[in-house]
């Protein structure tokens, strides 16, 4: 779904992410953990073409992303659900999800099937909802424009881990029963261990290690490179 290659991305001239090299297979979901300033969300943000210093390759099946406009990435199917959730917070729930629906289209009702919470706030005001709904509420708005790839950055941020439980099993299950594929950008270990079938970890913008396997010599390789 994506293969992104040699990929520098920056900001105001200073270099953050160094040749990094991946490929998100379809359905999949790959973590991606790193300390506090790494890169990951520069990642996602160069992939989401926010970053006008970015180099590389960027293909969504084949088709190159580096150099179109976040619209138009978007339109193609890849959606992110920004650090921090981002929702409009003067809006309510539905003008939320309306607000990122294509021209013409309702809301998708399988947002409902997998966050029943919002169908009973719809009324509510964004900025009033807790932060995991808030989070929910993100997620779902991102499903708005039926993409196949989803980039989702640090979604446990700000969460309850009741909440954060229910992402571990809700995100796998939602790329396999929809085949949307997944990027999970995460400091958050269990999450990524649950969700992710494979991750990648970023140490100052460059790819230092590679897992899937969730015994305890990886736990312990991952808790060193994160410093936890
Ligand atoms: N708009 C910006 N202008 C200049 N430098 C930036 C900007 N945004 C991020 N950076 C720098 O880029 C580096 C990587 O930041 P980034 O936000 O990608 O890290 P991160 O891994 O997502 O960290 P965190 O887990 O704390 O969110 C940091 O050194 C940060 O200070």
């Amino acid at each position: 779904m994506l293969d992104v290659r040699e990929l520098c991305a920056g900001y105001g001239g200073a270099q953050i992410l160094d040749r990094v090299h991946f490929h998100l297979a379809k359905g999949e979901v790959l973590g991606i953990l790193g300390r506090n300033g790494a890169g990951k969300s520069t990642l996602v943000k160069a992939v989401m073409g926010m970053l006008p210093e970015t180099r590389g390759s960027i293909e969504f099946r084949g088709q190159q992303l580096l150099g179109l406009p976040t619209y138009r990435i978007g339109r193609i199917g890849v959606s992110l659900v920004p650090q921090g959730r981002w929702i409009f917070p003067k809006l309510s729930v539905q003008q939320n999800l309306e607000a990122a629906c294509p021209v013409g289209q309702d809301p998708p009702d399988v947002i409902f099937t997998y966050f029943p919470v919002l169908r009973h706030r719809l009324r509510q005001m964004g900025g009033t909802m807790s932060g995991g709904e808030q989070q929910m509420l993100a997620i779902a708005r991102a499903m708005c424009a039926r993409p196949k790839v989803l980039l989702l950055d640090e979604p446990s941020d700000g969460v309850q881990p009741n909440i954060v439980q229910m992402l571990g099993e809700l995100i796998p299950s939602l790329c396999k029963e929809l085949e949307i594929s997944a990027v999970l950008v995460e400091q958050n270990l269990d999450l990524v261990m649950n969700a992710a079938q494979r991750w990648l970890v970023l140490e100052r913008g460059r790819i230092v290690h590679e897992g899937r396997q969730t015994g305890a010599d990886e736990l312990h390789a991952l808790e060193g490179l994160l410093g936890v």
